[in-house]
């Protein structure tokens, strides 16, 4: 019971200070005070239990916990299912190739997902495609990696990785022997904006999938994409996968930490076979318009001034920039040394195969460098704003160790910043048309 629910007592009704005024003490005036007093109690209870239901039914878009982003995507309803599309989903996941394999790509209307869905398909593995197609950058360009998806006979089926009966029913119609998991909140300083998105997709999203991983008859083995921004402010360089990896310098970071703490659990408990692949700053074609060398090259191309960033005396910013075929060689490289999974019926049978690797260039370029390359390739004289790393979850520098990744997966990059640049830019000017598609943006 509760003070408040306490039964008045007599003394309860009478002032703390009772030589102030006379206390009246006929039964009258004492029953009208105690009815006057619960009145009063009723009133305040009332009122904190109707404001309680105003604010569970009415709280304004700014206390909900999901900003009108994640929610919309969380809330978008997918069209998935029928016959016709069952078909399609079997078609596109058919093996064409002895030895091939089946693999599931999440992401797959992503950069890195659009090339490792297209080199899979050319050897002739079965791919099929999931992509939520969110808005976090333009929409028509990952609308346009479709088409040329599709020309090679990749579907992508359109729905969310937090979405476990389209998971449960993808597995039902096909028995995937591997996914490739890169659906991910990307980008580094977004997370400043909006975080419940990373926390949506890269937490919540992982783990929904890791479910039905786990539960599915075969279990498949599972390729992930982490990050270089896991070693967040370590100093040690090169970056080693021994390193440490517990200080990450922005939420994007600590969301893939989670990732790689949820991978070991997945594995621990259920034997899945797990490979975190830890991507460095990957760029190329078809890339990602939120990163530095694709907005730096659309600003140029409009004579616009680019911010470059500069850390504290005057110390050099840098990135391990790691051209996409070297990357999808790492991840193809990764899925074939894949093991399988050990566990059957959401139970483990034995151990299971986790593993972590740098996929990286391991040759770091300062960010000014890279300006000077985009100058020369696009003939354009760059307008440069220095300004201070703004403190967003940028780190100073990485640099990739990929020795184990040499050894186990026989990863080798081949191509150096100034000619992978090379290529972005001569596929930029013809994707966007010399600007014009670029104005429309
Ligand atoms: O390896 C990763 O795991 C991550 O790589 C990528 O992050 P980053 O390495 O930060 O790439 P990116 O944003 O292109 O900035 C490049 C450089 O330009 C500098 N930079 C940036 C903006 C600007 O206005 N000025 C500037 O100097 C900036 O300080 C930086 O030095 C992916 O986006 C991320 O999703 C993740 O995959």
């Amino acid at each position: 019971m509760t003070s408040q629910m306490k039964p008045m007592s007599h003394n309860d009704s009478a002032p703390s200070t009772p030589g102030k005024f006379k206390i009246d003490k006929s039964p009258f005036v004492h029953n009208r005070l105690r009815l006057h007093s619960s009145l009063a109690k009723l009133t305040f209870w009332s009122f904190i239990f109707l404001t309680l239901i105003f604010l569970f039914f009415y709280r304004s878009p700014s206390s909900n916990p999901l900003p009108a982003d994640a929610s919309r995507r969380s809330l978008r309803t997918y069209n998935w299912g029928g016959a016709a599309w069952e078909k399609r989903v079997r078609t596109s996941a058919r093996i064409r190739s002895r030895n091939g394999i089946s693999v599931l790509v999440t992401g797959a209307a992503g950069f890195v997902g659009t090339h490792v869905s297209a080199a899979l398909k050319r050897r002739g593995d079965g791919v099929l495609g999931l992509d939520n197609f969110n808005d976090y950058y333009d929409p028509s360009l990952k609308r346009a990696r479709q088409a040329l998806l599709e020309r090679s006979g990749v579907f992508i089926v359109e729905g969310d990785i937090n979405d476990a009966a389209l998971l449960r029913k993808l597995f039902e119609v096909v028995a995937f022997t591997h996914v490739m998991h890169l659906a991910a909140q990307a980008g580094v300083r977004y997370a400043m904006e909006n975080p419940s998105s990373y926390v949506h997709s890269n937490i919540a999203g992982l783990v929904n999938l890791l479910e039905v991983c786990k539960s599915a008859n075969p279990q498949p083995a599972i390729v992930w994409a982490s990050s270089s921004s896991v070693y967040g402010l370590n100093t040690k360089v090169p970056f080693s996968e021994k390193d440490r990896t517990d200080q990450p310098a922005s939420l994007y970071a600590a969301t893939k930490k989670a990732g790689e703490e949820i991978a070991h659990t997945y594995n621990h408990i259920y034997g899945l076979s797990l490979t975190g692949l830890r991507f460095f700053t990957v760029y190329g074609p078809w890339g990602r318009p939120d990163m530095a060398y694709f907005f730096f090259t659309k600003d140029i191309l409009k004579g616009k001034s680019i911010s470059i960033f500069e850390a504290a005396n005057h110390g050099t910013v840098a990135r391990d920039f790691t051209y996409i075929d070297d990357i999808v060689k790492g991840c193809l490289a990764a899925l074939d040394t894949a093991e399988k999974s050990t566990g059957s019926g959401g139970k483990k049978k034995g151990p299971a195969q986790l593993r972590v690797f740098n996929l990286g260039n391991t040759s770091p370029v300062p960010v000014s460098d890279m300006v000077s390359i985009l100058e020369r390739l696009l003939k354009v004289k760059v307008k440069r704003n220095i300004i201070k790393l703004p403190r967003n979850g940028d780190v100073q520098f990485t640099h990739a160790n990929i020795s184990s990744a040499q050894r186990e997966l026989g990863y080798k990059p081949t191509t150096d910043l100034q000619s992978g640049l090379k290529k972005f830019v001569r596929w930029y000017v013809s994707y966007y048309k010399d600007g014009k598609k670029a104005a429309e943006r």
